[in-house]
């Protein structure tokens, strides 16, 4: 870009009219020359970012027609197949929305794609913050506030998922009071306090609707902007790479580029969304029909991401539960409790405590804004990978009535299939992981070492075929030698002081807990401080795939 370059003169005058009353040039000019690391991983945040867009604005359409009541009244729209039949006006002005309202059919669908797409992206965009460390040192504030919006997200789409009050609605509220209920000594007071009543009495669609359009997006918006305000302070982190270090950041400025390309994307996120609103079907209350606590359908299913509630609800054995001997006596249902409380406060507070019981155990207290690749922390990566196992094992338990109807397998034969696999499936996850990322790992060295292989087989003069091995690209020297060697992550700087006197009780009690981890963390890892790294700036490697990234791409960042 030539520096002559100028905005337009109706441009330059706004610029100068805002200028003159908030002095924003300044930090303007400085924030839209900030720069951002280049990765497509570093997308996902924006996904989530964009549909949550999306589903404001089609949450406000529905708003306009949608009535959160339980009176009942008798349909009598466009939509003949219910004509005549009783219903709260909930699921009636949501009929109103499809049949009747141009464009509602439609704008119900963008909100739910957008809802499904949302936790999708998030989940996504949590997992790889998690697999690349991007959680350590600053950044684990910013966690526990992606932690929290994890949560919400999730509370958020249930409760819209209940507003329609069709049949699938009113068996998740059903499900969701039998939690509540199993809550020992307050679950009755709870659950009448919220439904006002018996079930379902008349207040709760009212009631989660204040709580979907008012009180949790706007919860979820003051996270969001302070997630953002944070990420823009402490810049987001990068890969490994050539002038990339904790404290360098090599990417594209805000504007013009990245810019251009965050708007382009957005409309990309949205065509799509639009596109699978406008050609597949979600959600068609018209078909499931009213709710009434009498009837129940089969194969249904919820969104995507209560599935693994739904799954472990349903393996979840029974035999546990037993009864207080007070006064007529106390039941315990064990069986709805630890599904429906004990296991997402597992999820959710492991996810929480995660940086800070990995700190713990490495002691590494220094700022990190070089992402980790997963192979080189093999022990985050196998308890990740543990942990996506044992959702996804409970989500699928959550179909486990399509499964068997469609393998034609016993409905209780998954059940203990499903039962074996939630206990097997983790530690079998963890195991597989962390060898593919030491074996990573070893290659890795090898590459360093020797070059990498070409593929070219050569017949030496002996007879003796070898394999040549190309040099690697100055590029992909810094990535390999960037992995950090075991001992100088784990810093034990608490058990060592200044002088080098070890502290007596680095050996006793949580001291002696914390250096086991420790040697756990990191014992199998493969140093790559020795080698001699093998690389041939100088030489021409016209095969050398593993280069692709020229030098260009350095220059745009400082
Ligand atoms: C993270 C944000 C949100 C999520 C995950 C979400 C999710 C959902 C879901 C899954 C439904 C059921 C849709 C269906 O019937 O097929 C729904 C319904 C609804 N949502 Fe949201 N929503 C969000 C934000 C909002 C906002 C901000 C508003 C309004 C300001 C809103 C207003 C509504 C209304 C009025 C309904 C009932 C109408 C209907 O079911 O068609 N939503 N929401
Ligand atoms: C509405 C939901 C969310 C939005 C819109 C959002 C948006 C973003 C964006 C755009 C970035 C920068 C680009 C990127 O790394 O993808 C980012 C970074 C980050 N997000 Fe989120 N995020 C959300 C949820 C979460 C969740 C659920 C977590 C974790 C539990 C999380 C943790 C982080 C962290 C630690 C960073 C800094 C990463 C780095 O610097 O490499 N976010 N977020």
């Amino acid at each position: 870009m030539s520096k002559t370059t100028q905005a337009p003169k109706a441009l330059r005058g706004v610029g100068n009219y805002i200028d003159d009353r908030f002095h924003l040039a300044k930090t303007g000019e400085k924030n839209l020359r900030k720069v951002f690391p280049n990765h497509w991983s570093f997308m996902l945040g924006e996904i989530a970012l964009y549909s949550f867009i999306i589903l404001l604005v089609t949450g406000v359409f529905l708003t306009l027609w949608f009535k959160p009541s339980m009176m009942e009244i008798v349909y009598d729209g466009s939509y003949e197949r219910l004509q005549g039949v009783p219903m709260s006006e909930a699921f009636a002005s949501t009929l109103y929305i499809d049949f009747d309202v141009r464009g509602g059919f439609l704008m119900r669908q963008i909100h739910h794609w957008a809802a499904l797409i949302f936790v999708a992206a998030l989940v996504i965009h949590m997992l790889r913050v998690f697999f690349t460390g991007a959680f350590r040192k600053p950044r684990e504030i910013n966690w526990l506030i992606g932690v929290a919006i994890f949560a919400l997200a999730m509370v958020e789409g249930l409760f819209g998922y209940s507003l329609p009050d069709d049949l699938p609605s009113g068996m998740g509220v059903r499900i969701l009071q039998g939690v509540m209920l199993a809550i020992p000594l307050v679950g009755t007071y709870i659950s009448m306090f919220l439904f006002g009543g018996e079930f379902p009495g008349e207040d709760i669609i009212t009631r989660l609707y204040v709580l979907h359009v008012l009180l949790i997006p706007a919860l979820l918006l003051g996270l969001i902007v302070a997630h953002f305000m944070i990420l823009w302070h402490q810049k987001h982190t990068q890969y490994p790479g050539v002038g990339k270090t904790d404290r360098t950041v090599v990417g594209t400025p805000m504007f013009p580029a990245f810019a251009v390309k965050a708007g382009g994307f957005f409309f990309f996120t949205f065509a799509v969304i639009a596109g699978l609103s406008a050609f597949v079907q979600i959600n068609p209350v018209h078909l499931f029909g009213p709710f009434t606590p009498t009837s129940i359908t089969s194969g249904l299913q919820p969104d995507w991401y209560m599935g693994f509630m739904e799954g472990s609800l349903r393996i979840f054995p029974n035999w546990l539960d037993f009864t207080i001997p007070i006064g007529p006596g106390y039941p315990i249902m064990v069986a709805v409790l630890v599904p429906g409380l004990v296991i997402p406060g597992l999820i959710f507070g492991g996810l929480a405590l995660w940086p800070f019981i990995e700190q713990w155990i490495t002691g590494d207290k220094r700022a990190r804004n070089v992402a980790d690749r997963p192979r080189n922390a093999p022990v985050r990566t196998g308890v990740g990978v543990a942990g996506v196992v044992f959702y996804g094992v409970l989500w699928l338990a959550g179909s486990n009535d399509i499964l068997s109807e469609t393998f034609s397998i016993d409905l209780y034969l998954t059940t203990y299939i499903f039962r074996v696999l939630a206990i097997a499936g983790p530690i079998l996850g963890f195991v597989i992981a962390k060898r593919i990322c030491l074996g990573l790992q070893r290659r890795d060295r090898e590459t360093l070492e020797h070059g990498y292989e070409s593929g070219t087989i050569q017949q030496l003069p002996s007879g003796e075929f070898i394999e040549v091995h190309k040099e690697s690209s100055s590029e992909t020297v810094e990535v390999l030698s960037s992995k950090k060697d075991p001992s100088s992550t784990v810093l034990q700087e608490e058990d060592v002081d200044s002088s080098g006197v070890e502290n007596p009780d680095a050996r006793k009690g949580m001291g002696k807990l914390r250096r086991a981890l420790a040697h756990w963390y990191t014992k199998d890892n493969v140093t790559v401080r020795d080698v001699e790294p093998h690389s041939g700036h100088h030489l021409h490697h016209t095969h050398d795939h593993t280069s692709q990234e020229g030098p260009e791409e350095d220059e745009d960042g400082h």
